[in-house]
This record gives C-alpha cells, structure tokens and sequence, in this order.
C-alpha cells in the first residue's frame, strides 16, 4: 500500500467549484444489496469513461415547497431526474415519493420524521432549503447514513428586515389605519403612536438573523439588548444582559430569534408576558412553538401586550390559498384577529427573491457536491469530509465513501479492504457516533469494484457505502 495521506481537518476544505465531474454512483442504505442499488442506464457524460456504467442520469430529486429554480436548473445542469412540486405533500404522497429518490429538497412546512424517512429506500441526502432544520429527525437521518444540508444564513437579511418593518407598523398602528381605509373608515389618531428612536429593542437569540437585526436597528435610533444562552460579541453598542426577565423587563419591543427546541418551546408565557413594560410589544418571526399564543392573547387583551407581530405558527398549511390556515388546530385565531394592532403574516420571513435565489444555489450545489464527490462540507448532521475532486479522467480510480459507526479498528479494516490498490489520498472524521471515511484509489479494475464494495457491505460497523467511479 502506498500514497496512504490521512489529512487533517485544516486541509480539507479546499471546496472543488467544479459541478460539472459527473461521476457515476453507487449507494445503498444498510439493507440493499450492491445489484439493487447499480442505477440501470450507461453513463453518457464526458466525464465518465464507457468503462464506467453509472450515470448522474440515474439520481433522482423530489423537490417540494417550491424551491427556487435556480436549484433546479443547476440539478438539471447535473442530468439528475428532478421531480418538483409547489407545496408541500400530504404524508401518505410523501411516503409514496421517497420511497425511491436518492436526494430530496424541502422547506420548512415538509415533516422528515422517522416515519416518513423509513420508506426512503435510497436517500442519500436531505436538503432544506432554508434555515431551520427542526423539520427533519436528524438523529434518525444520521443513523441512517442520510446527510442533511441546509442554507444557514441565505436568508437572515429578509428576515431583519421584516422585523424592522414590524417594530415600526406596530410602533404606529400601521396594519389597523390600513384595513381601516380599505374598508372605507378614515381613522387619523397619534395616541398611543410612537417614534422607535430612542426606544429599546430586545432580541431573544443574537445568531445570524438577531445579530444582523441589531444593527438595523441601532441605524434607526433604538437601543438594542440580548439575550443568548452563549456569550456572544456585541455588534455597534448593543448589549448582551444575563437573563431573559432582564431584557423583559428593559424592552419596549422583544422579538425571537431562536431555534425551535425543546427549550425555546413556549419560552415566551403567561410569566414572561407578565415581566414585560407596560405596553410592550412582541414580535416572532423564528418557529410557532417558540410563543405561547393564548398566553399572548390573554396579554393582549388585557392591555399589557400594545400589538404583536407573527410570522410562525404551531400549525401551519402546506399550501397557499383560502382556508387553509386551519382554524380549529390554531383555536386562538378568532379572538386574535378580533384584537387591535396584531399583524399576521403566513412565514414568509425569508421570503425574498434574493433570498430564494440564493438559498437555491447553496443548497443544490451542497447537495451536487456531496452526491458528485461525496464532500459533506456544510452539512448539519455530518463530520465535514472532503478530498480535492477526483480525477475522472484518470483510468480506474474510485472514490470510497464509507459512513460508520464511529468504533475502534474501523480505518484498520476498511484499509485491509483496500490495500490491494493505491490509496492515493484519504480523509476521515468523526462526529459523535457516525464517521465518515473518504479515499481515492486506484488500479482497481472493474471486476475489483464488486469485491471491494462486498467486502466493504460486510463490515460490522459499515452504515453505509457509496463507490464514486
Ligand atoms: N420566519 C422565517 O421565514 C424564518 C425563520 N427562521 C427561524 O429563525 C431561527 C433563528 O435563525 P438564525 O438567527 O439564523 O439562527 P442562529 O442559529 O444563527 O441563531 C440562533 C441563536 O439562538 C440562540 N439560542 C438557542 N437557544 C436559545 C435559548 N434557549 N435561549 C436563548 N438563546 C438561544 C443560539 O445560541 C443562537 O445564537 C431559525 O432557527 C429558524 O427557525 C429562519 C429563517 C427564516
Ligand atoms: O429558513 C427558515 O428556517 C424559514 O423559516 C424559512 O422557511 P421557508 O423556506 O419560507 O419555508
């Protein structure tokens, strides 16, 4: 065995721009045999020698909720079969779909659960085409050998902003004046309208969209304080206060910018609408789960809430149009409505044009990239792996890419595998319990690759396997 190069971490993220090496593919999950999962057609990409049967033809990608087109071109661009839909699927079509895609494209409405993701035979990646990633069971992805990607700050400018037009629409009354006259009644009042210079903005969570928000805010003449569970440096003069009830109690408007997690579930209460100043107002534009919306009600009622701002929802439609918003599952929205100064909008926070557009790009060459090279830089679930692009030019070379329980004596057992052929280069990392082992070899012939890939399925601690030829 020669050319053995384990790198470290620092040198692989060189990140091959180049999606158009079309190599063929073979995956499985754990249960498949190699046969099952050898896609059927020749390849006819100039990218791949005749020698070579697989084909970028072979992939398929459900993509769901709408994502932008730019995705889709550059999946076409690939040869993959792209099958795509504008909202998002009920569970018994989803189950249907998965079944035999290899990569499938979602947003923030399409549940992954475990459930869902048993039936995906063939699932090799996941791509949110958002932020979040709450939507998809990442410990059964994970398990599974599933690598999930998502675009992580592709759209957080469209979400600052909308919160910023929010602090102002609600600081004035500006949702109620506009229904007014578009129903015919000329409402001109200033009481209880404010300017927002000189007032204080808490943000709960200061990541990518909290932090960016700040300084949106700061231009505009608010004071801004923070709350996050890490310590996290200060952008202009915002500052960070140790505890929720601190900025509670300091804010005139507070606005979430959480994931959805077990703790941020009702993180804002009946206590915590309590602790706030008098006329305060509330804004949430991260999950539906992080608000207690009765609760929210209730303080709005009572007076002590001056307007609120939801762009989320515990349950939310799959699809637009009238009536889907299903009042009986979210039962406070007829005394909502009912209520001054509540701006409803149906989660369209990252709902841009550049936003789509360029989560569009990243997510669908994250997922070009992972299916053509195996590079799993990025990825939310995965240890980032990547080797510089294989040379498919260059005669029998296989790419290895080996997903593992991460357990003593694994890279001593894949090399007995491979130490037939040349290890030109390899990579491997762990995260948590799943690693994942990648290696370029050469002088395999093409009778070797069925052997290597056997030997390889027999491994007590294989997940799974793909050979990248
Ligand atoms: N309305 C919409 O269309 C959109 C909504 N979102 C939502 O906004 C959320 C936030 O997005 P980013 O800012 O990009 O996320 P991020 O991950 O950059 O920031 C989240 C921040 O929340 C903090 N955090 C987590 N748990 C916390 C807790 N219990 N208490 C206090 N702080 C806590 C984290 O430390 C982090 O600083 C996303 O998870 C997503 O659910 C994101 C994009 C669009
Ligand atoms: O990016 C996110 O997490 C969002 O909430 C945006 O979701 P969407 O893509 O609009 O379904």
């Amino acid at each position: 065995m020669s050319g053995v190069n384990i790198n470290n971490l620092q040198n692989t993220f060189q990140r091959a721009m180049n999606l158009s090496g079309s190599p063929g593919a073979v995956s499985t999950s754990p249960t498949q045999s190699f046969m099952d999962a050898l896609p059927r057609r020749m390849s006819t990409s100039k990218h791949i020698k005749t020698l070579k049967p697989f084909s970028t033809g072979d992939m398929k990608i459900l993509l769901l909720e709408n994502v932008n087109e730019t995705a889709i071109s550059i999946f076409k661009e690939q040869g993959y079969q792209v099958e795509f839909y504008k909202a998002a699927l009920p569970e018994e079509e989803l189950i249907e779909k998965i079944k035999d895609v290899h990569a499938i494209g979602i947003r923030s409405k399409t549940k992954l659960s475990a459930k869902i993701l048993e039936h995906a035979n063939n699932l090799v990646v996941i791509g949110c085409f958002c932020i979040g990633t709450n939507q998809v069971d990442l410990t059964y992805a994970t398990q599974h050998g599933i690598a999930v990607f998502n675009s992580p700050f592709s759209n957080s400018r469209s979400v600052a902003e909308l919160v910023i037009a929010e602090i102002i629409s609600l600081a004035r009354q500006l949702g109620d004046r506009s229904i007014e006259l578009h129903t015919g009644t000329w409402n001109k009042v200033s009481h209880k309208c404010w300017e927002v210079r000189g007032k204080t903005l808490g943000i709960i969570g200061y990541g990518h969209i909290g932090s960016q928000l700040s300084v949106l805010a700061e231009a505009m003449g608010l004071h801004v304080l923070y709350y996050d569970t890490v310590t996290i440096m200060a952008l202009g003069t915002a500052k960070q206060v140790p505890t929720l009830d601190e900025l509670l109690n300091k804010s005139d408007f507070v606005t979430c910018h959480v994931p959805a997690t077990p703790e941020t579930k009702n993180m804002l209460s009946a206590p915590q609408f309590a602790a706030m100043k008098d006329g305060a107002y509330v804004i949430n534009a991260s999950r539906g789960t992080v608000i207690d919306i009765p609760a929210l009600v209730a303080a709005c009622k009572c007076g002590k809430i001056a307007g609120a701002a939801l762009d989320v929802y515990p349950n939310e439609p799959g699809k637009n149009g009238e009536g889907v918003f299903n009042n009986e599952l979210n039962s406070w929205t007829s005394e909502f409505v009912s209520l001054p100064n509540i701006i409803l909008t149906p989660h369209i926070g990252g709902s841009t044009e550049e936003a789509q557009s360029s989560i569009g790009v990243e997510v669908a060459t994250s997922l070009t990239k992972y299916i053509n090279e195996g590079n799993s830089v990025g990825s939310v679930n995965f240890p980032e792996v990547s080797l510089r692009s294989l040379d498919y030019d260059q005669e029998n070379t296989v790419r290895v890419l080996y997903i593992h329980h991460n357990v003593p004596g694994v890279l001593k057992t894949v090399n007995n595998i491979l130490s037939n052929h040349n290890i030109e280069k390899q990579f491997s990392d762990s995260n948590g319990d799943i690693a994942y082992l990648m290696a370029d070899i050469s002088s395999v012939d093409q009778s070797d690759i069925k052997d290597i890939y056997t030997q390889l399925n027999q491994t007590e601690s294989k997940i799974s396997i793909r050979l990248l030829y």
